[in-house]
């Protein structure tokens, strides 16, 4: 087993939720110590990591970013590795991201290459954002990289592929909840009550006309209702109920038509079904957008000097806080192939070990050329 495979096992085992990454901040800050000193300057920001690794003649800083937390999910993998932590799993490839990170930088301290490169190890990515505050901290201001990186895994493509383009890669996302509180009471007797449970069916079934209603056709939206919650028992209406979801964009502007449809929605519920209501939009991401002339250089660059396959996709309705990051500096962010039958966010997500080599290959092969103009 090469170090790196340890390095990601031992990640994976210790999931942390946003903005709680504190083993994992250990864990990489003991790798860091382990490395010698003299080219790295580290601080640390809440549970994130900025690692500036000085350059032999820098004219330029170049970023690299990657996230840190897992999600609230019970991994039902039978790995030997699998999560220590009950109802917690790394199951987006932050722990291949991280583990990543770390095998380029120590690649980079022990190699430097002509220009500073700032690794940023990312909290709550996952939610509630660690990509803003740390966007508004200190240290990016006096280490601010002129342009900046970072990839995710895909379990869709096989190892040995990458995937990106230009323009918009990821949408606008924002997180929704929205509660209603009417009047609960004995099963028997319903016009005694405001059932929320009503209510929250005839408001699922309501916003999904949003989408195909609102939204032009050629433009595209998702809502997503990930869990509804509501009630007591079987024999006692509901006086709560609590919808929970995600509202995806390929624009910032169908985002605000989308939330304006919620809301009158939200409130013709609140009439129709004489409740109290509230909406809470959580953490919202702004898109990820590859700046056109790194992103085709990072492919150009790749397809002459590796053997990784690049792959020009279309764009996902995934969100990324990443893109806070790119809406203030010029960059890029790719896909790497990890190839598992279960896809991002599943508990059975296994992507291939192989991945970490070709992610490895893909940045610094990126660093070696750009770092050294
Ligand atoms: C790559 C990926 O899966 N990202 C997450 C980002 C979460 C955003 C936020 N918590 C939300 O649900 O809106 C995704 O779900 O796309």
């Amino acid at each position: 087993m090469t170090d790196y495979i340890k390095i990601r096992r031992d990640l994976h085992q210790i999931p942390e939720l946003g903005f709680q990454e504190f083993k994992t901040n250990e864990y990489i800050m003991s790798i860091l110590q382990a490395l010698p000193q003299d080219r790295m300057e580290i601080k640390t920001w809440k549970t994130g990591i900025f690692v500036k690794v000085k350059g032999t003649n820098p004219r330029k800083m170049i970023g690299y970013r990657t996230d840190m937390d897992g999600l609230p999910l019970i991994e039902e993998t039978e790995l030997p590795y699998k999560s220590r932590h009950d109802g917690k799993m790394h199951a987006c490839g932050h722990d291949i991201h991280m583990t990543i990170a770390i095998a380029v930088l120590h690649d980079v301290v022990n190699k430097p290459i002509n220009d500073d490169v700032l690794f940023i190890f990312q909290p709550a990515e996952e939610g509630p954002g660690g990509a803003q505050p740390m966007l508004q901290s200190e240290i990016i201001k006096e280490w601010k990289p002129d342009s900046i990186f970072a990839l995710h895994i895909a379990p869709e493509y096989p190892v040995g592929t990458i995937a990106t383009k230009a323009g918009l890669l990821f949408a606008n996302t924002s997180e929704l909840f929205i509660d209603l509180v009417g009047k609960g009471g004995h099963a028997a007797y319903p016009h005694r009550t405001n059932d929320m449970v009503i209510a929250a069916c005839q408001l699922v079934g309501q916003l999904q006309t949003i989408i195909s209603r609102n939204i032009d056709p050629l433009d595209s939206a998702v809502i997503t209702i990930g869990k509804i919650t509501g009630g007591t028992v079987q024999n006692i209406i509901a006086e709560t109920a609590r919808l929970e979801g995600t509202i995806r964009t390929l624009t910032p502007e169908s985002m605000k038509k989308v939330k304006s449809r919620i809301e009158h929605l939200v409130n013709g519920v609140a009439v129709g079904y004489e409740c109290d209501t509230s909406i809470d939009y959580g953490a919202n991401y702004y898109q990820v957008f590859n700046d056109e002339n790194y992103v085709n250089d990072f492919m150009d660059l790749l397809e002459k000097k590796t053997s990784i396959k690049v792959i020009r996709c279309k764009e996902a309705m995934t969100g990324e806080d990443f893109g806070y990051f790119l809406k203030e500096i010029p960059g890029f962010m790719f896909w790497l192939g990890a190839g598992s039958k279960y896809g991002l966010h599943h508990a059975k997500l296994n992507p291939d070990e192989d991945c970490i080599a070709v992610g490895i290959e893909a940045v610094t092969t990126y660093l070696r050329n750009k770092g050294n103009m």
